[in-house]
């Protein structure tokens, strides 16, 4: 792992690092920010998944984490949401290919050698954050925007026990059921929806998963709501499956950094309260 930057802020250090994925074959930058610690403490981790067109980038500097994390003493961990370089294929939209890599495992030409994420975040991220900060593996929580939103319900439902706290900023609750899942489930995985189920936050409940607690917040002037995002799926399938789900629909936020900077807090506060000792 080679640090490309480290700047001190709010009583921290936020980082971002480079290193070569076996999971990808390619190398992969993610940012990651460590407050202030006593020598040897090990600190909770927030684990935070990017949506379409994203780098660890526009959360790090854009999500307004650092002084929630700094008060809670939580570190947080941004992602990139794809494989990137010359090598690995891409497509004309920004919905598919790079900067858009589902957290799937694909099995489909040409996508299978490089995309996937999610073995690397479910397994190598992990190994690598615990081998190189000062992470306390047993006390996790993960949280992610729109396409990581969907992400981060989905790892957390198939990883029962991994996270003792779950939370989303505008998920895709189920991209079987919209445009910009099933290109992306397609094109990775083929079109035999059995395939699919396992990255879908609603059929991984109706087919028993289930997490502890969950808080999601969505703007209800988020363009992408109506025929992207389908909150309400998530709320049907929680009640069904008895999850207790706090969602909040928030008025008059869209789908930008504004909203998420304006909610960031809240979950980090929310995540810390589960993440306690
Ligand atoms: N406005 C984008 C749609 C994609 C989008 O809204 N991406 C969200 C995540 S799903 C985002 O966070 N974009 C980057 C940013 O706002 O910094 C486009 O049409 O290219």
């Amino acid at each position: 792992m080679e640090q490309v930057s480290a700047n001190r802020s709010h009583g921290g250090t936020q980082g971002v690092y480079t290193h070569q994925s076996t999971a990808t074959g390619t190398a992969m930058t993610f940012s990651v920010f460590v407050p202030d610690h006593a020598p040897g403490a090990k600190l909770p981790v927030l684990w935070y998944l990017s949506g379409l067109t994203c780098t660890h980038a526009n959360v790090t500097e854009k999500g307004e984490f650092r002084a929630a994390c700094a008060r809670a003493g939580i570190i947080f961990v941004a992602p990139d949401t794809s494989p990137r370089g010359d090598d690995v294929p891409d497509d004309e939209g920004y919905d598919f290919g790079k900067g858009a890599g589902f957290y799937v495992n694909a099995t489909q030409a040409p996508w299978a050698t490089h995309f996937h994420m999610r073995d690397y975040i479910e397994t190598e991220l992990p190994a690598l954050i615990a081998a190189e900060f000062p992470a306390d593996m047993a006390r996790q929580g993960i949280t992610g925007h729109s396409m990581g939103g969907h992400g981060a319900l989905t790892i957390a439902l198939r990883n029962p026990g991994r996270f003792r706290s779950v939370s989303a900023f505008a998920p895709i609750v189920s991209p079987m059921h919209c445009q910009w899942g099933e290109k992306a489930l397609t094109g990775y995985l083929g079109a035999d929806e059995n395939a699919w189920r396992e990255y879908d936050a609603c059929a991984l409940i109706e087919d028993g998963a289930r997490l502890p607690d969950l808080l999601v917040d969505q703007g209800e002037a988020d363009n992408f709501l109506h025929e992207q995002l389908k909150t309400g799926l998530l709320v049907m399938a929680c009640r069904k499956a008895g999850i207790p789900a706090t969602v909040r629909m928030q008025p008059g936020y869209d789908h930008s950094y504004y909203f998420i900077s304006s909610f960031m807090a809240e979950h980090v506060a929310w995540h810390a309260e589960r993440l306690k000792a």
